[in-house]
């Protein structure tokens, strides 16, 4: 299919492009983009008062399938990354088997390009099981296409064993996504430790259990030269850690959560468990930390850890329903919202933090509207306002804190190789 996307605001971080263009796709990949193209196409789409980016790369969204179907499956996760401008996607291996093995690679790459609207990396855990244990092969998981390990929903406590690891990544050149959480630290914790915890009867998780493993991380890093990925960071002082890590020249970069950078313990309403996550909401100091590092790009990237649960499981309260939130659909909106409209951010670097900057850590040749490039583009209309409504996610995951809220800025049109996987302009 020839595709041609006139008046659009282009912006690409690769070319520096930040102006009014058309683009031409063809054969999935970005054929021209110039001031005016003038050639016959099988759909014309008008893009004035759009922005066109390159397509959003989620480093960090959970599946659940195998095994956890009910919370999702490739293929509902995919029409939700579809939906909200995600192109590719790393699924985390905190599956029913853990993604653990080369075989499970592969038969997981197999299924997902048959099942999924958009392109799935998945992430191969550190140990067998995520048991904490025995490694797993992570080089031959390498050979399968794997691109990142990680044990995400835990550390691996045993230090000894994550340097081996990491040594190996390093020689694969295998990125490391560390969820860092220091386990005999949590201590029963379900939310922030500060007055809102009190005030609920809940126990506290400090913003210690996770600096004191993205310490311990960072020095694995220098001591083993893997390039190592800070998960969802929530704290201040994580952004410190990551500041004087990049000073020092190490390979390590990070990542911030919408819902992180958007919501402190202070708009929990009351014992709901939409708002439960790990790590926790924090407080404003940290919130404040996280804009400031994405500011500064301290923080590379903003990524979802979309993490769907069942209705049921979610119904009990803090204290008894599993950690994790969707994020998929509202991290476009919540980001223009929040980060675009304030100024805090410029649409460029919203780009950059998205896309660009998520695919240069993967080594993927995306995130990008260079022509030649690969056809995953977003169309954003960056005025649109629209009320985030739990029902209408494609997910089948509806614990979202968002629920009732007002946003600036939508995702109107997904393209993925060329081929439009989500639309609500009315062209199609
Ligand atoms: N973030 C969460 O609260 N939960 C994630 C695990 C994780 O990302 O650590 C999940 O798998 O549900
Ligand atoms: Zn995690
Ligand atoms: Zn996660």
């Amino acid at each position: 299919m020839k595709l041609l996307i006139q008046n659009g605001h282009v912006i690409d971080p690769d070319t520096g492009k930040d102006g009014i263009y058309d683009v031409l796709v063809a054969e999935g990949r970005i054929l021209r983009v110039d001031r005016h193209i003038d050639e016959e196409a099988d759909r014309t789409v008008n893009a004035e008062g759009l922005y066109v980016m390159p397509g959003i790369i989620d480093l960090h969204v959970h599946l659940r399938d195998p095994g956890l179907e009910y919370k999702e499956t490739l293929q509902t996760g995919a029409l939700a990354a579809a939906k909200g401008g995600v192109t590719t996607m790393c699924a985390m291996p905190n599956t029913k088997p853990v993604t653990d093995s080369p075989e499970m690679i592969r038969s997981q790459r197999e299924r997902a390009r048959k099942e999924c609207a958009v392109h799935v990396s998945f992430v191969g855990a550190v140990t067998k099981g995520q048991e904490g244990k025995e490694l797993t092969d992570i080089a031959a998981m390498k050979k399968e296409g794997m691109l990142c390990i990680s044990e995400d929903g835990k550390s691996v406590m045993d230090a000894g064993l994550y340097r081996e690891a990491m040594k190996i990544a390093a020689r694969e050149n295998v990125l490391v996504l560390a969820h860092c959480e220091d386990k005999n630290m949590v201590a029963g914790g379900v939310m922030n430790a500060c007055k809102k915890a009190e005030e609920l009867g809940l126990p506290g998780i400090t913003n210690g259990v996770e600096d004191v493993i993205a310490a311990r991380d960072i020095l694995l890093a220098k001591e083993t030269g893997a390039r190592l990925h800070l998960c969802h960071c929530s704290t201040k002082d994580s952004v410190e850690l990551v500041r004087l890590a990049k000073e020092a020249g190490l390979p390590v970069s990070a990542e911030v959560c919408p819902h992180h950078f958007t919501l402190t313990s202070e708009d929990i309403p009351c014992d709901d468990a939409n708002y439960k996550m790990n790590p926790p909401l924090r407080e404003r100091e940290d919130v404040d930390a996280l804009i400031d590092g994405l500011k500064k790009g301290i923080i590379d990237v903003i990524s979802t850890d979309h993490a769907p649960h069942g209705e049921e499981e979610k119904s009990r309260g803090f204290a008894n329903s599993p950690f994790g939130i969707v994020g998929l659909e509202t991290s476009v909106g919540v980001t223009m919202t929040e980060l675009v409209h304030t100024g805090i951010l410029t649409p460029m670097e919203m780009a950059d933090r998205m896309s660009f900057r998520p695919a240069k850590l993967l080594g993927i040749d995306k995130g990008s509207l260079a022509e030649g490039k690969c056809a995953d583009v977003v169309l954003i209309d960056p005025d649109k306002e629209w009320t985030v409504r739990r029902e209408e996610l494609v997910s089948k995951g509806k614990n979202t804190p968002f629920d009732g809220r007002k946003l600036r800025g939508a995702v109107v049109m997904t393209i993925v190789d060329g081929e439009i996987v989500y639309t609500d302009m009315e062209e199609k």
